[in-house]
């Protein structure tokens, strides 16, 4: 990456910085490979980030399916990270799992359940496991909220087999002007379902599988309690990628903790697991992330302070604005043949283009994500009508009263004094994108268009192409859309 009029000497946000565009061969937009630079080649450079309201089974399934990664936070307690990743690594790859009821369940319980997948409909299953019917919310409408779904659901349905190729589904369903098919076992048992928008998505995206075909899931291991035991549990269960993550990484503790889990993580390639690759963070500096690395970190996570939930600049004055943060600390980790994450504060597909520009492997989301139908929290819906989700930081108190919930009455009150994140906060679907494939659309097809604007067809080379410009704030507003006229 180069700065088209020289580096200034103060450092850089997202919004200070654009790209201008150079000469390109790249034909199509589809001839970039998105690839992540960070040595985990997952198939799109997106991480979700570990956060309590955000990364959970749903998330990390539906993620995964498109190419990404989700890191389940430290706060759940080991056995039910357990079956998390469990269940996400006996997820299917292609088709969505599925909302299931049974004829009897009630239209009202059913209602409760569709909001947690974005594909809007729950299939009636037969006491064989067999596909009966679909009810959709419309189908709700104007009735008593305790029939029987058997009594309003829709039966004329399209069964694939549970092998279809997703553009063999597409054509099926456009075929039957259906929206929806429901894959089925050699028995008639449901597998999953797959919408057409899905079936298209799964023709254009590769999911993010393990050596065993299974998708990919990450878990985070917090500094506080008992590091090997986490880890320990977290490796056994399958995870993929283990993230040792506490808001201040530059501490001895982190690197004690990156030395013994490196260890363990070594063990267990030694008895025949897989070599899970290590994340460590957070930093901001270069010196951080040399640190870090040595220690054993194979990926740096960068970010002190960008994040949506983050009081942690006002609190404390630390941190540093994030495009800078990136370029240093991936400039850093490059020279030894690392990478780094870059952590927090994106906004726009704008932003992960311009964290990738400046050499991050790989782009952590967190509160971007809260509003979808796929993150962890309930659905809600507002007085004006428009469905929300609660988001909270990890360092909030709710966050931090969950986490010491083990602790003494003195200790918590004292960790309760460390508040560095909002307890709650809205975060709205959009009607336009709520679901998250439909954000990963947005931000893949945005970088997609950067790296052919840079005249890129890899990650690494619009690294090496990028020409970064500092702009004013009316340079960054004159590129924002006007919704109403002036
Ligand atoms: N990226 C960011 O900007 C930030 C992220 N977070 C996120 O919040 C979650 C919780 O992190 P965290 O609060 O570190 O909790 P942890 O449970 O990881 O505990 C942090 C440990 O480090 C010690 N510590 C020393 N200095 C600091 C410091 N400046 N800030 C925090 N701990 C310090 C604490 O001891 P003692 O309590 O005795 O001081 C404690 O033992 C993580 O997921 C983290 O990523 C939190 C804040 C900022
Ligand atoms: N200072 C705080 N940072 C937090 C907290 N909870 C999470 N985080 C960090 O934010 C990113 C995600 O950023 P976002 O802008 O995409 O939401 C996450 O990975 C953490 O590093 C917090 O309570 N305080």
């Amino acid at each position: 990456m180069r700065f088209t009029t020289g580096r200034p000497d103060f450092d850089l946000t997202y919004d200070d910085v654009f790209m201008s565009p150079t000469r390109s061969a790249i034909r199509s937009r589809m001839d970039v490979d998105l690839s992540s630079t960070d040595g985990l080649r997952l198939p799109i450079p997106l991480v979700v980030a570990n956060m309590t309201a955000i990364s959970g089974r749903r998330m990390a399934e539906t993620v995964a399916r498109r190419g990404g990664l989700a890191v389940i936070p430290q706060d759940l307690s080991a056995a039910v990270a357990t079956r998390l990743i469990t269940k996400v690594k006996s997820a299917h790859v292609v088709f969505d799992t599925p909302i299931h009821v049974t004829r009897d369940t009630t239209i009202s319980e059913a209602l409760a359940l569709i909001p947690k997948r974005a594909h809007g409909v729950a299939v009636v299953l037969d006491d064989e496991r067999r596909p009966v019917g679909l009810v959709s919310p419309s189908d709700g409408d104007g009735m008593d909220r305790f029939v029987p779904v058997h009594e309003l659901m829709t039966t004329d349905l399209t069964v694939v087999g549970a092998d279809t190729s997703p553009k063999d589904v597409f054509a099926k369903l456009t075929e039957r002007r259906h929206r929806l098919a429901l894959a089925t076992d050699g028995d008639g048992r449901l597998v999953g379902v797959l919408t057409l928008k899905g079936a298209m998505r799964s023709a254009i995206y590769s999911p993010a599988v393990d050596a065993a075909g299974r998708l990919r899931i990450g878990a985070a291991v917090g500094i506080s309690g008992d590091v090997e035991e986490r880890a320990r549990a977290m490796l056994d269960a399958g995870a993929d990628v283990l993230v040792l993550d506490t808001a201040h990484g530059h501490q001895d503790r982190m690197l004690e903790a990156i030395r013994l889990v490196r260890t363990l993580r070594d063990a267990h390639a030694a008895a025949g697991g897989p070599r899970v690759p290590l994340v460590g963070g957070n930093v901001v500096t270069a010196e951080g992330t040399v640190d870090l690395i040595e220690a054993g970190a194979d990926i740096v996570k960068v970010g002190v302070g960008p994040g949506a939930m983050c009081t942690t600049r006002m609190q404390t004055g630390v941190g540093r604005p994030q495009f800078s943060a990136v370029l240093d600390c991936a400039a850093a980790a490059a020279e030894m043949g690392k990478a780094i994450w870059a952590d927090g504060g994106v906004r726009h597909p704008r932003d992960v283009s311009l964290a990738l520009a400046a050499g991050a492997g790989a782009v952590m989301i967190g509160s971007w994500f809260a509003g979808t139908y796929e993150s962890t929290g309930v659905m809600n819906v507002a007085p004006d009508g428009r469905a929300y989700k609660e988001s909270f930081g990890m360092a909030s108190a709710r966050a931090v009263r969950a986490r010491t919930q083990e602790q003494s009455f003195f200790e918590r009150a004292r960790a309760g004094l460390f508040e560095e994140g909002i307890s709650s906060s809205r975060m709205y679907l959009d009607p336009g994108r709520p679901g998250v494939e439909d954000l990963i659309d947005f931000i893949t097809s945005g970088v997609r268009s950067s790296c052919t604007y840079a005249g890129a067809r890899t990650l690494k080379t619009f690294h090496t192409r990028a020409n970064v410009g500092v702009q004013s704030r009316s340079g960054y507003e004159e590129g924002r859309p006007l919704h109403q006229s002036w």
